[in-house]
This record gives C-alpha cells, structure tokens and sequence, in this order.
C-alpha cells in the first residue's frame, strides 16, 4: 500500500492561548485508492483536519505529505491542486452563472486553455449524470445536484484526492444517495483517494476504514463492520446507528437471541428469513 496523505504529529491551535488544541499530536496516513471516512463529534476536529491537508491551515508543530511532497509554503499550490475539497454548504459553492461555467471556474483559474476545457466541462457532467442541466442555473437545482455539479468541478482538475467536509448533511436522503452512488463510480473510474467528513453512517459505510476523532486525536479506527458493531457507542462517537443493529437491539430487548456479529442489511434480510420465516 503506498500512503497518499501522511500527517506526522500534527498540532493546530486557532488562537495561540487555546488550552485544548483543535489537532493534539495528530498522526495518520491515507493510502492511495483509499475511501477513509472520519467520523466524530461536532468540535472533534474534524474540519480542521481537511483544512490542514490542503494548507488552508498551517500547524505549529509536526509534518503533512501530499503525494511525494512535504506540504510547505513552495508546494502549497501543487498540493490543492491534488486535492479538490466538496463542502456543507451547496448553496456556497456556486460562482458560475450555468452549470458547465461553474464546471469550467476552477479551470479557469488554474488556466487551462480553452480546447481543454471544454471535453473537460463535458465529460465530468457525463460522469456526474447532469450533461442535460448544462446551461442551467446552478440556483434551481436540488441540493444532491449541486452537490455532484461541485464534484464535477472537481472531477474537472483532475485531482488525486476528494475531501468531503459533510458534503450530504444538508441533502435528503435522495440527494445523499445520489452523491454517493457517483462518488463510489468516480473513485473507481479515476482511481481517487477520497476523505469523507461525515455523521452519516451510509456514507461511512463506503469507507474501507473509519477514523473516529474526539478532542483533536485518533480514539479509534478499524472497518465499518467493527466500527459499527459498537452499538450504542456508535452515537457517542458522532454517527446514527445502523438500522440493522437498531432492529438487533429491538429483537434482544425482547428476549430474541441475536447474532454478535455485525449484519448488514442484507445479512440482516437473510438471518431473519433463516430463523424465523422457515420455521
Ligand atoms: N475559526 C475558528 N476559530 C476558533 N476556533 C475554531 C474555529 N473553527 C473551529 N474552532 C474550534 O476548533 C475545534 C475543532 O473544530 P472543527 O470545526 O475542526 O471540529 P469538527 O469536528 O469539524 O466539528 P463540526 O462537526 O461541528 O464541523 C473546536 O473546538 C472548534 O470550536
């Protein structure tokens, strides 16, 4: 496995007097290909994590790598062009007055000539499924629509990794689904790393690996499955159960003997039907 973000004892303190940094001698790595989901507290530190990824904060104490690169004050820019960051708020990621010229904004930026731009506009709305909304107002989308018209923006510089700071907590079901249905076929299409800031537990459970945050530090990391095989601990640790382990619940509290193991859906679908429906 080749790691793709390295962070080495990271400290980050917003006012220079705060007692309780919001990073404490933070270490992980990400590994290239990866979908880690980082799950925590609202206050855990989070946010701040993304940020200090992409140098939008700089740390006062220990190492960040990008890549092949130690992010400092020369690489800075390399580096956020390797990392495309999806936020909360759909409402505020939009400059563009069409869809596709939002696409094209960070390009723009970026200068990428025009001949480029354009396959570029057109194959991330291809892969975003919103080639028909083109020449729309980015206004009159729902929340799910442009929350994938900012992935395709991003899709569209062509990034080496995807950070969602709870890009689907302001999205209904539908439009959370949505999300990470195109998520999961980017990542595999162009191979991206992606981090995934987030309380919802059918988006972490796209993760290969969950990172649980509290006051700044690692408290716990493992799969989904052993992760969300905590139970009711799930919640302290700033996720919602998943509905199988809610029903498991129900079931022991009403004498039903239930499997330790974690059940998916589907493994929850097939336990029921194995020991009751067949009796
Ligand atoms: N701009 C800021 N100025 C001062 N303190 C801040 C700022 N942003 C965050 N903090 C503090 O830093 C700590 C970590 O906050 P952070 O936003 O990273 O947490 P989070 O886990 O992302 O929370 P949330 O789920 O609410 O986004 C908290 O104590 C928070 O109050």
């Amino acid at each position: 496995m080749e790691p793709i973000i390295s962070l080495k004892n990271i400290t980050f303190r917003y006012q220079a007097d705060q007692v309780q940094p919001a990073l404490q001698d933070l270490s992980l790595t990400v590994n290239k290909g990866e979908w880690v989901a980082i799950i925590g507290h609202n206050g855990s530190g989070k946010s701040t994590l993304a940020k200090t990824i992409n140098g939008l904060l700089l740390p006062e104490t220990g190492n960040i790598s990008v890549g092949q690169l130690e992010l400092n004050e020369e690489n800075i820019w390399t580096i956020r062009k390797m990392v495309g960051m999806v936020f909360q708020n759909p409402d505020n990621q939009f400059v563009g007055a069409t869809v596709e010229d939002d696409v094209a904004f960070g390009m723009e930026n970026q200068g990428i000539p025009r001949e480029e731009m354009v396959p570029r506009v057109k194959e991330a709305l291809e892969q975003v499924k919103l080639t028909d909304f083109a020449a729309k107002e980015p206004a009159r989308l729902s929340g799910g629509q442009k929350q994938r018209v900012a992935i395709a923006g991003i899709l569209a510089l062509r990034p080496d990794i995807i950070i969602l700071d709870e890009a689907t907590s302001m999205l209904d079901p539908e439009g959370r689904q949505e999300v990470i249905s195109i998520l999961k076929e980017v990542k595999e299409k162009y191979q991206l790393t992606v981090l995934s800031i987030t309380h919802d537990i059918d988006e972490a459970a796209n993760a290969n690996r969950i990172l649980v945050m509290r006051e700044g530090q690692l408290m716990d990391e493992g799969t989904p499955a052993q992760i969300f095989s905590q139970g009711p601990n799930l919640i302290e640790k700033g996720l919602d159960l998943p509905f199988p382990e809610r029903l498991k619940q129900s079931l022991e509290d009403r004498g039903v003997s239930v499997p330790e193991k974690y059940l998916t859906e589907e493994g929850m679908v097939d336990w029921l039907w194995t020991s009751f429906l067949n009796k």
